[in-house]
Order: C-alpha cells, then structure tokens, then sequence
C-alpha cells in the first residue's frame, strides 16, 4: 500500500506494516526492509504494529520534558573535540537516550530486534547502536549530508523513528532523500509523522531535513560496527 505522505518519486519504497492495512506478519517486514536498503540505501516505513501508540505517545513526553526544561543540547557536527555547533549546518538540539526508562527500554529492545534482524539477513556485523532525541523549533533544519564519512565503517545504518502528531506538508520539517548514485536527484521526501520510520546506509544517502514550521520531533539511531563509543 503507498502511503499518501511520501512523495511519489519512489513509490515502491513505502510499505505499511500497519496491520490492519497490510498484515506483514512475524519477521516479513524485516526483509522487505533489508531488501529496501539493498536495492535503493534507504526505506521509509510506518511502525504500526511493531511501536505501540502508547510507546510513541511515551517518548513524546519524554522529548517534550527534555524541552520544556532546556535538558536539550544544541546538536553538533563532527565528535569529542572535534564537535562543531554550526548554526548554519543544523539547528536541532538533542539529547542521548541511555535506555533506562520504561519507554527508552521498550524502544531499545525494537532497536536490537533490527539490529539482529539486519545482520541476519545482510551479515553488516552492526555491534551496537546509540540514539538520540532531537527537537526541531520553527526554523530549525539540518542542511544536505551524510551520517558517516566513507569507509570509517562506524555509522553503518541510520533510523529515524517520528513523534509528531498530524503533521501536514504546511507544517514543513519534512526529511529530503537523496539518490546515492546522484546528490542532485531528490528520490524521495518523507512526513516526520508519528510512528513513521525512515532506515539508511549511513555513508550513502545524503539526506536533509527541510525547515520546520512547527516543532518536530524524533528519536536518531545508528547501528554501528565498532565496539567501542566515541565520546560524544
Ligand atoms: O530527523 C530527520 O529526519 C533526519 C535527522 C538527521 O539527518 C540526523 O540527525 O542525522
Ligand atoms: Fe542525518
């Protein structure tokens, strides 16, 4: 089933796992996952039956606590001491998840089942994950980029799960997905809806996230091949 939210460059790409519009039952949706990224480095996705209503609602409030109470950082580019804020790349502000609260929990025990059910299926060796939350203001984006620079191997596969409820083209803030083969070709524009996942090969896809005119928010995760954390 295409849903009406993504662009229709790359219709093939959308598939709903929303049981009750298109039953994907047991580990089905994980290979049309890991035949989405094979075949085009990016899937976009609707989390429907895997991520309850309850469980989106839940780290809504989480983020949105974090917000209300200034506990987001402004995001950075690069890592350790070579962190840059630059206002000009990205204006998000984020916050890591460590995992300990019910709902953080209940997200990472989803977060490992793709962990485990990509290595399965394309033997990428993803050791482990971190994620973060991030809010997007009015005004706020994140310019045209990769997650990992080539053949570093640490960023390996990147998910970004939306929280937002009823988002509208109007309200803007929608993710820019760009053709691996060529940087200038938009192949596919994706609603930061709630329950709306979009999964892809970290060094691959150049991706931008179009200003917001409401605030957005999301939980990032990457899958890594290393074992070690950087610090952040
Ligand atoms: O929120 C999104 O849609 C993408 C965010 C992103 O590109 C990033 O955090 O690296
Ligand atoms: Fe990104």
């Amino acid at each position: 089933m295409i849903d009406q939210s993504v662009a229709p460059i790359h219709e093939t790409l959308s598939i709903d796992i929303d049981q009750t519009a298109s039953p994907l039952a047991g580990d089905q949706w994980l290979d049309e996952l890991a035949d989405g990224l094979t075949e085009h480095g990016w899937m976009t996705l609707d989390a429907g039956c895997r991520l309850s209503t309850e469980l989106l609602r839940g780290l809504r409030g989480e983020v949105q606590i974090l917000d209300r109470t200034e506990a987001l950082r402004k995001a950075g580019v690069g890592r350790g001491s070579g962190l840059l804020t630059d206002r000009s790349v990205r204006r998000d502000k984020i916050a890591w998840l460590q995992g300990v609260t019910p709902v953080q929990a209940e997200l990472f025990a989803f977060f490992e089942s793709v962990r485990l059910g990509l290595n399965q299926r394309l033997f990428l060796g993803l050791k482990r994950f971190e994620a973060h939350y991030a809010t997007y203001h009015s005004g706020d984006f994140y310019r045209r980029h990769v997650d990992s620079f080539r053949g570093r191997a640490s960023r390996v596969v990147s998910l970004v799960l939306y929280l937002n409820e009823s988002w509208q083209q109007t309200d803007g803030g929608v993710l820019r997905v760009y053709n691996r083969e060529n940087e200038n070709e938009v192949c596919g524009t994706v609603l930061p809806q709630e329950g709306r996942m979009t999964l892809f090969m970290s060094e691959e896809i150049p991706h931008e996230v179009l200003p917001a005119n409401r605030t957005r928010y999301s939980v990032a995760c990457w899958f890594r091949c290393d074992e070690v954390p950087l610090p952040l």
